[in-house]
């Protein structure tokens, strides 16, 4: 597959993912963003201030991982996602990522705010979606980090965790969302599934136990 291809069946994956994501509830109005990495130094991503379930191939931009310069913007003129820098980092975590999705869900936004200091989950058999993780009992505690406008200062405190951490398959922004990845697309909105899934589980539990 030359490059033009490959953008535009990574572009297509991108958008079957946001029509689920949108009809799920997962990315409202314009929230949330998505990229698939092309080749060692390319990545594609959502356009800013797009409608995540109704992507097109004139919604996404080809963005260079090493010195971030645009090498193919369609149409000309669009900007890439204002969370850019939180994507870009993750490529250069390693080969293993492939794609990053971030959506917005009521449940993310509203744990993340109930728990700044992490969102523990456990005792869920759907943990066993995401890496790393082959029981029920597994504890994993999900980061939460503080929002900023500034995304590289984000983006550096939250590889720097990550760093420290490996092997931890997403984050949350507090009030924000989700942040997960994975080797290819397909996985990567696997990861996604999973961790709203648990997450509106435990909202449920918390409002339950009340
Ligand atoms: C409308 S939500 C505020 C921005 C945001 O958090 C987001 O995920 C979408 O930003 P983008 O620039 O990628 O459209
Ligand atoms: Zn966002």
């Amino acid at each position: 597959m030359d490059g033009m291809e490959q953008m535009g069946a990574r572009g297509e994956e991108l958008s079957r993912a946001g029509r689920l994501f949108f009809d799920r509830g997962w990315v409202p109005a314009t929230a949330g963003n998505f990229s698939a990495r092309l080749d060692a130094r390319h990545m594609v991503i959502t356009a800013s201030g797009r409608h995540k379930g109704e992507l097109g191939a004139g919604d996404f931009l080809v963005v260079g991982l090493e010195d971030e310069t645009l090498k193919d913007v369609r149409p000309p003129g669009g900007k890439p996602s204002a969370e850019t820098a939180l994507h870009l980092r993750r490529y250069r975590s390693g080969p293993d990522v492939g794609a990053v999705l971030h959506t917005h869900s009521l449940a993310a936004t509203v744990l993340s705010r109930l728990n700044p200091g992490g969102v523990v989950l456990e005792g869920y058999e759907v943990l066993k979606a995401l890496p790393g993780v082959d029981s029920h009992t597994a504890r994993l505690e999900v980061p939460v980090f503080g929002n900023d406008q500034d995304i590289p200062r984000l983006a550096a405190r939250v590889e720097a965790h990550l760093s420290a951490h490996p092997g931890l398959p997403g984050y949350l922004i507090e009030g924000h969302g989700l942040y997960t990845w994975g080797r290819s697309v397909a996985e990567a909105r696997r990861h996604v599934e999973a961790f709203e899934f648990l997450l509106a589980c435990e909202l449920e539990v918390r409002r339950l136990s009340r």
